[in-house]
């Protein structure tokens, strides 16, 4: 019988005061954010920790105050060719704020001029605007709005500002999190004095993240938490592998020394080339292989991966010869880049489920893929034929008979309705401009072949379709 994890079992780990705001307290955070923080702090480079904002009413803080909200990161893989299977209690969480129950205590973090920096993940989905949003909600519904009462509370106070730096998965977040952020300032006619203060006084980053976090390790928790010697409903899986962009001034490097902690983050002036490479190159391969693998009954990134007759080819040549052209980087640096997503992929320690990265996949299609597929028909004439067939599989796999579907009600609804004439559904579900953020019905040739890929699916199976493209 192990005991749970908490500090009187382990009366020595170090606490450090709070110095930053996190809004999200997922998986990703955690292993993400959190575990660099702890780095620094063992490192003697920094003395902080994170004081955690629940986005969204129902989340994780009850589970972490029984653990004292420490939990345990395992890092699986294979770094510079060795093995790492690290076993980390990170103590670099200091509490969790439920702002829908305790809201008072969320504003008072505005007293504290500990606190210097407010990093976020609250999904794609988080950095958005909610119309009914209003100052005087306890909280507001959307993660900018919250943030916004928290800034002006803040500047009320006449204290100075914070970096910010979101981490959503969204190009240019640091702009758009700003952006909502004034957009709210003005409709709550806040003044002109606190918007000034926005400006001058904060540093709102763009930033990019890179490292595969499966999460909670279902599958082998049991054998794990023996091995541990304390049960822990909240460990994380990782990969050892971690890259992340930071756009802003350089001065942050002082403030937050990852990169002299050996980490491996870049404070740069345009993190573009960045984002370009790992939205298409790593997401992308991600996204093409999730309806493909799934209607072979594939389960994971690695089965994709071991899988030398048709799917680990697939990937190369979809990496190769249609992503890796359409992008304005040196081609030799894309390869290398290439080679080592694959190596990841192949990670045999962590299990990263098809089904995991198949949420939400049309607007994943649109970011990761779509772009790639159109700039290749401009420039060469023809359609990428494995970015395509890609497309018809994710279309076939939204018909929900074969595959489970993850995605928006709504969307789900047109599909539904869409699928209900099947002779006519590529033609319609190519009109949607909501879906891909323009009309596809114009990309020539595009229809006839998700037409003739949809029945090629069909007939003989996402094997055998790969198999006569690779
Ligand atoms: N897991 C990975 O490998 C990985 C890697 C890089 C980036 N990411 C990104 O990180 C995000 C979170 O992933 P995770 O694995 O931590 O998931 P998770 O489910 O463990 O955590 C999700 C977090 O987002 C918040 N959230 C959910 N819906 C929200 C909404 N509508 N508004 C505001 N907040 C909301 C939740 O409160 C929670 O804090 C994903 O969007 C993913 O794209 C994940
Ligand atoms: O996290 P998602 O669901 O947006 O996308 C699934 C994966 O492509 C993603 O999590 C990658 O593993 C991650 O972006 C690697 O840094």
């Amino acid at each position: 019988m192990t005991h749970p994890l908490s500090r009187s079992a382990f009366p020595d780990l170090p606490s450090y005061p709070e110095s930053m705001i996190q809004f999200g307290e997922g998986n990703f955070m955690r292993a993400f954010v959190d575990w660099q923080l702890q780095q620094m702090n063992n490192q003697g480079l920094f003395q902080g920790s994170a004081v955690l904002v629940q986005p969204i009413e129902q989340g994780l803080g009850e589970l972490l105050a029984k653990q004292d909200y420490l939990y345990t990161v395992l890092l699986n893989g294979i770094m510079q060719g060795d093995q790492v299977n690290s076993r980390e209690i990170v103590t670099s969480v200091s509490r969790v704020i439920n702002p829908y129950t305790e809201h008072e205590n969320y504003l008072t973090l505005a007293e504290d001029d500990r606190l210097e920096f407010i990093t976020s993940n609250t999904t794609e989905a988080g950095i958005a605007y909610h119309p009914e949003d209003r100052l005087t909600d306890t909280p507001q519904k959307s993660f900018p709005g919250k943030l916004t009462a928290l800034l002006y509370k803040r500047f009320q106070l006449g204290k100075k500002g914070f970096v910010i730096i979101p981490c959503e998965l969204i190009d240019r977040n640091g702009e758009k999190l700003k952006q909502i952020v004034l957009q709210y300032a003005h409709e709550w006619q806040l003044g002109d004095a606190f918007l000034e203060w926005l400006e001058q006084e904060n540093t709102f980053c763009c930033s990019l993240v890179d490292r595969i976090v499966p999460g909670y390790p279902r599958d082998k928790a049991a054998e794990l938490e023996r091995e541990l010697g304390y049960q822990d409903n909240l460990m994380v899986t990782a990969e050892p592998f971690l890259f992340w962009v930071i756009e802003g001034p350089s001065w942050i490097e002082d403030r937050l020394p990852l990169a002299k902690a050996g980490l491996n983050v870049v404070v740069t002036e345009d993190m573009t080339p960045y984002r370009e490479r790992k939205v298409h190159l790593l997401n992308g391969p991600h996204t093409a292989m999730v309806p493909l693998g799934l209607l072979a009954g594939l389960e994971t990134v690695e089965d994709v991966m071991l899988d030398a007759e048709a799917f680990s080819p697939f990937i190369k040549k979809l990496m190769e010869q249609e992503i890796i052209p359409m992008l304005d980087l040196p081609e030799d640096q894309l390869l290398s880049y290439a080679d080592a997503v694959q190596e990841r992929f192949k990670n045999p320690f962590i299990r990263h489920e098809l089904t995991s990265i198949s949420l939400n996949s049309i607007s994943k299609f649109k970011t990761r893929l779509l772009p790639i597929l159109l700039r290749f028909q401009q420039e060469t004439g023809t359609l990428p034929p494995l970015i395509t067939l890609s497309f018809a599989a994710l279309l076939l796999s939204y018909r929900g008979d074969r595959v489970t579907r993850q995605d928006g009600p709504e969307i789900l609804a047109l599909f539904d309705y869409t699928w209900g004439d099947p002779a006519g559904f590529i033609a319609s579900i190519l009109k949607e401009d909501s879906l891909w953020g323009t009309g596809l019905s114009m990309v020539p040739g595009l229809k006839e072949a998700l037409e003739t890929y949809v029945r090629q699916l069909e007939q003989a199976g996402s094997r055998s379709a790969l198999q006569q493209l690779i």
